[in-house]
This record gives structure tokens, C-alpha cells and sequence, in this order.
């Protein structure tokens, strides 16, 4: 149990068997894997002061009505497919409200207007028979062992060069929309085909949050808001793993503790024999938290080789509905992902969803867009909005009456939104940055092989890691694979993947 000591002059310490960092999907899995093997000596901090949920996170928006939008994760991605993906058995499991998205229902404007979908259909076909091919030429190269190279080139190979407005946005659409960046930086093996579970997707439409989920799943597991194991407002900015040389270089040769020294910035400690953390890539990237010893050399490199990509919904509410029917509206601009993503609250499967008195039309920006809007302010934003909007629509198209701008990038409890495999990395960078570092283990989205980026990678990255830590309590440490030194290797290494050509289809 947490033993607790606390003096007049000190501050609070507190003590367990495991202490794991950050309450999302991932941290909340790790301390569920945890009490299934008989493991119930832990304590989760979460930054945050009053939610759990992590990048699940909601709001209720527009003011004035009882709405509500998801600022993070959206989707349960990748359903009705020959397994079930698991974030689909929790959210039968708690009723989640969620309707399905027609990817196909989508309409295609550009400066002028309305572009005919004999104009944009065609281009599109091409895009998408293009993509697979890609996502076919990917599995055969992985297959024959053959070097990474970027999603751009084997684009290029297959004769898609975008030029046009129309173009760039339906390439946009098929790839940006989902990885939020582009396929110039992005891992041909890794990104081209990025479905899981299945090709379908549902958009949490529920009141109380996709989070209900893992906030549900916390308290069936006694973390619920107010138990003794979860503790709120914890901002972690120093772990101590390894015995203090002294010098602030990173070297491999030092002696881990037995147990891991955690502080936060309101002064508590927290001693434990194991620390999961499950911080994202972007937290890690940062020096918000200072290890001491400095991380391992080869740790730091696969932590800085990953990319943490920003995907930006920008939640706009207006007077009346002046946009058409259809879910998905792309808008073509001379630059690339320039307001092109818009999705559509009125749309049928949606509309019953939210508030009557709500005309909700939401915006996503990804990467260096997304990176530049979080710097200005809000009514800036809406300025450029509303000048794409009138040169589109017409200039009596009404400005929209609210705005809300997530702010992923800037936030240092998350620095950006999911993780993307950049170009050439191999397999023994990814293990590398799942490898624990004495008795301090790591999970989050970003320690999935399969499935990083996504809801279902927190969540099952965070059963394996906490069953592992629970089998080290038990004496029986998994080995995880660590490479002090990482050689070119990418072909035979992605075969090790754990899925081949059929898998992913
Ligand atoms: C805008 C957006 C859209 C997305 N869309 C989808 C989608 O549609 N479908 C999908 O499957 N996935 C989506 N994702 C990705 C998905 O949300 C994440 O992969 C997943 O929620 C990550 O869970 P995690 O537990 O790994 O990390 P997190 O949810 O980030 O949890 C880590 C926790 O650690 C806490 N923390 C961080 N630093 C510290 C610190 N120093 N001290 C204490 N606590 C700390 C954080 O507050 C956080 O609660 C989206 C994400 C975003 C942001």
C-alpha cells in the first residue's frame, strides 16, 4: 500500500511497489495488466489537476448549449474487421455512442466554388488505386528485405505527382488526414497502409466523452476520481533511475537503483521499485522532465528519431448552415492543407448528435499549419478562416460566432498529438524506444510496433508493459530487446514487424 511519510519541513513522500506517470489510455491499461496478475501496490500521478483521459479529451462547446466535441482522439479506428479491436470491445462494454463515417460522402471546393465531381472524381480514384499500390509495394518490399525510403518516393515511383489545388487536397485527404504529416517525411514501410482492426471507422459521438472509457475502466479498478491511488495535479519534472554521476552526459555505463525516485513541481516524492511511465514522445522530446543520470545515449536517440505529429481540429460554430450536405467538404487551396478538411455536424448520421441551436463546421490543420495557428490568437485564426470561407461560399457567408482551437503542440503535458514513423528507422530504433532503462519502463501510443499513433497502441502498449513489470515482480523479467548501437538493417528488421503481407490487408 502507499506508505506516506510527510514532516513539518518536508514535503509529502509517498511509496509503492510501481508508480506509473500519466493517466490516459496507456497508463490506465499498465495499472489494469497490473492488478490482473495480482499487482495492487501502485499509485498513478496525472498532471492534470481534475480529468484522466490524456488525449482523449472533451468539451462541452458550443457555450450555451449542451454539445459536445472531442478535442482529441475521435474515431475508434479500424472496426468490423476479422479481429475485434479492443477499444471497440470497452466501448460496447460502457455503451459509447459512436456512428459510423462514410469516407466516401465528400464534396471537393476551391477558390471559385464548387468543383464538379467529374472533375475531382477521377483524381481521386487515381490517388486511392495509387495509395494501395503503394501500401502493396510497401508489404513486397518489406517482404524482400529492401531499404526504407519515403512515402513520397514510392508515390513518385507510382507516377502521382500532385501540382493542382484539387490535387494536393485529395492527397491531403488520403494521407495527411490521418498521419498529420506529410508523406515527404513519413516511413513508406510504416505509414502506407496504416489500417488495423479493420477498414471502418466510428466517431464518438457521446455526451460524456470518448474518455468515459478509460475513466470507467480506472474506477473499475479502483483509480476512480478521489481514490488514494490516483493522484491529480502531479506534474513529474525529475526521475531518478540510476545512481547520480554526476555529469550531465549520457552514458550507458551506470548502475541502476532498485527503485526509482520520482518529484513533481509541487514538491512530492515518490519512491518506487518500479516507475512505468507513459508520457508521450513529444513530453520525452522535451526537458521538462531532467533524468538523472542523463537517459542512456541509445535511449535519446530513439526518443529524439520519432516524430510527434499535431493534428488540429478547429471547432467553429455559426449562425446557419451554409455548407452542403455531404460529412467530409475538402477545400482545394493553392497551398497545401490551408483549411482543407472540413467536417460536417448536420451531416444525417451526425446531426441528431448534436444541439439543435448549434451549426458546428470543424476545420482540421495538421503538422507545420497546425504548429503555426497555436501562435496566434484565436480571432486571427478566424480572419484567415472566414477569408477562405468567402472566397468559397461568397462574401455573405456569416462569420462564425465561436471558436475553439486546441492548443496539442504548446501544451507541455502532451507537445503534440500521436507519434509518426519518419522515414528510415528500423525496427531496433522502435525496440530501443520501448526499452525500459533500469527499473524505469515506458508505454504510450508511441511503444506500439502495430499500432502507434492510435487509441488501441496506448491501450494495448500499456497491458504488455504492465504484465511485464508485474512478471519482474515476480522475479520473472521478459528481456527486452536493447541496441547500444543501431545499424542499417531496415529490410530483415521490418520483417520482424509481427505482421506480413496478408495481415494488413
Ligand atoms: C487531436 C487528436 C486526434 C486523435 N485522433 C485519434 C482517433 O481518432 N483515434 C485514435 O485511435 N487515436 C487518435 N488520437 C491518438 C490517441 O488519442 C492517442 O494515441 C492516445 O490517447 C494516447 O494515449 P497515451 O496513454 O499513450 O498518452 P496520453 O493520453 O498522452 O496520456 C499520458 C498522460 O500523461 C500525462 N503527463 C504528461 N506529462 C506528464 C508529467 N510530466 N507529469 C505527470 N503527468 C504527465 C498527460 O497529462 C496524460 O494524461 C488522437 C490524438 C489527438 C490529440
Amino acid at each position: 500500500a502507499d506508505t506516506t511519510t510527510a514532516s513539518a519541513s518536508a514535503s509529502k513522500t509517498h511509496k509503492s511497489k510501481v508508480l506509473i506517470i500519466g493517466a490516459g489510455a496507456s497508463g490506465i491499461a499498465a495499472a489494469k495488466a497490473l492488478a490482473a496478475k495480482g499487482i495492487t501496490d501502485y499509485i498513478v500521478i496525472e498532471g492534470r489537476k481534475d480529468v484522466i483521459g490524456g488525449r482523449m479529451h472533451n468539451i462541452n462547446w458550443p457555450p450555451g448549449t449542451n454539445g459536445t466535441v472531442e478535442l482529441g482522439a475521435n474515431w475508434v479506428e479500424g472496426v468490423n474487421g476479422p479481429t475485434i479491436n479492443p477499444i471497440t470491445e470497452l466501448a460496447n462494454k460502457y455503451n459509447l455512442v459512436r456512428t459510423p463515417t462514410n469516407w466516401d460522402d465528400i464534396s471537393v471546393r476551391d477558390a471559385r466554388g464548387a468543383v464538379a465531381e467529374k472533375v475531382w472524381g477521377p483524381i481521386a480514384e487515381k490517388f486511392d488505386a495509387m495509395h494501395e499500390e503503394a501500401a502493396e509495394m510497401a508489404a513486397q518490399r518489406v517482404q524482400d528485405g529492401l531499404q526504407d525510403m519515403s512515402l513520397r518516393a514510392a508515390y513518385r515511383m507510382l507516377g502521382w505527382n500532385p501540382t493542382t489545388p484539387v490535387e494536393m487536397a485529395i492527397e491531403w485527404n488520403g494521407f495527411d488526414a490521418e498521419q498529420a504529416e506529410r508523406p515527404d517525411v513519413s516511413s513508406h514501410a510504416y505509414t502506407a497502409d496504416m489500417h488495423s482492426f479493420g477498414p471502418d471507422y466510428d466517431f464518438v459521438v457521446d455526451k460524456r466523452g470518448f474518455k468515459t472509457i478509460i475513466e470507467q475502466e480506472a474506477n473499475a479498478g479502483g483509480l476512480g476520481y478521489g481514490s488514494q491511488r490516483l493522484h491529480l495535479g502531479k506534474v513529474v519534472n525529475s526521475i531518478q533511475w540510476a545512481k547520480d554521476t554526476g555529469s550531465s552526459k549520457a552514458t550507458t555505463n551506470v548502475s541502476p537503483t532498485p527503485q526509482v525516485t520520482v518529484k513533481t513541481k509541487d514538491g512530492t516524492t515518490y519512491v518506487a521499485d518500479y516507475v512505468i511511465s507513459s508520457t508521450s514522445l513529444g513530453v520525452l522530446q522535451s526537458p521538462d522532465i531532467k533524468f538523472t543520470p542523463a537517459l542512456p545515449p541509445w535511449k535519446i536517440q530513439s526518443i529524439f528519431e520519432f516524430n510527434i505529429a499535431t493534428y488540429t481540429k478547429i471547432f467553429l460554430n455559426f449562425p446557419k448552415k451554409f455548407w452542403s450536405d455531404t460529412e467530409f467538404t475538402l477545400y482545394a487551396d493553392s497551398k497545401r492543407g490551408y483549411f482543407g478538411y472540413w467536417q460536417n455536424t448536420k451531416a444525417k448520421p451526425y446531426k441528431k448528435f448534436f444541439p439543435d441551436n448549434s451549426n458546428i463546421f470543424f476545420v482540421t490543420v495538421t503538422d507545420l499549419e497546425a504548429k503555426r495557428i497555436e501562435q496566434q490568437s484565436d480571432e486571427a485564426t478566424l480572419d484567415e478562416i472566414m477569408v477562405v470561407l468567402r472566397k468559397t461560399y461568397g462574401p455573405n457567408t456569416p462569420r462564425a460566432t465561436h471558436i475553439h482551437v486546441p492548443r496539442w503542440h504548446s501544451d507541455p503535458l502532451f507537445r503534440g498529438t500521436f507519434t509518426n514513423w519518419p522515414i528510415g528507422q528500423v525496427r531496433q530504433e522502435f525496440e530501443n524506444l520501448r526499452a525500459p532503462v533500469g527499473n524505469l519502463w515506458f508505454t504510450g501510443e508511441h511503444t506500439s510496433l502495430k499500432y502507434f499513433g492510435y487509441v488501441h497502441g496506448a491501450w494495448l502498449a500499456g497491458l504488455d508493459i504492465g504484465g511485464s513489470v508485474a512478471q519482474c515482480i515476480k522475479g520473472k523479467c521478459p528481456s527486452m530487446p536493447i541496441h547500444t548501437t543501431v545499424k542499417e538493417d531496415c529490410g530483415s528488421s521490418l520483417k520482424k514487424r509481427g505482421f506480413d503481407v496478408g495481415e494488413r490487408s
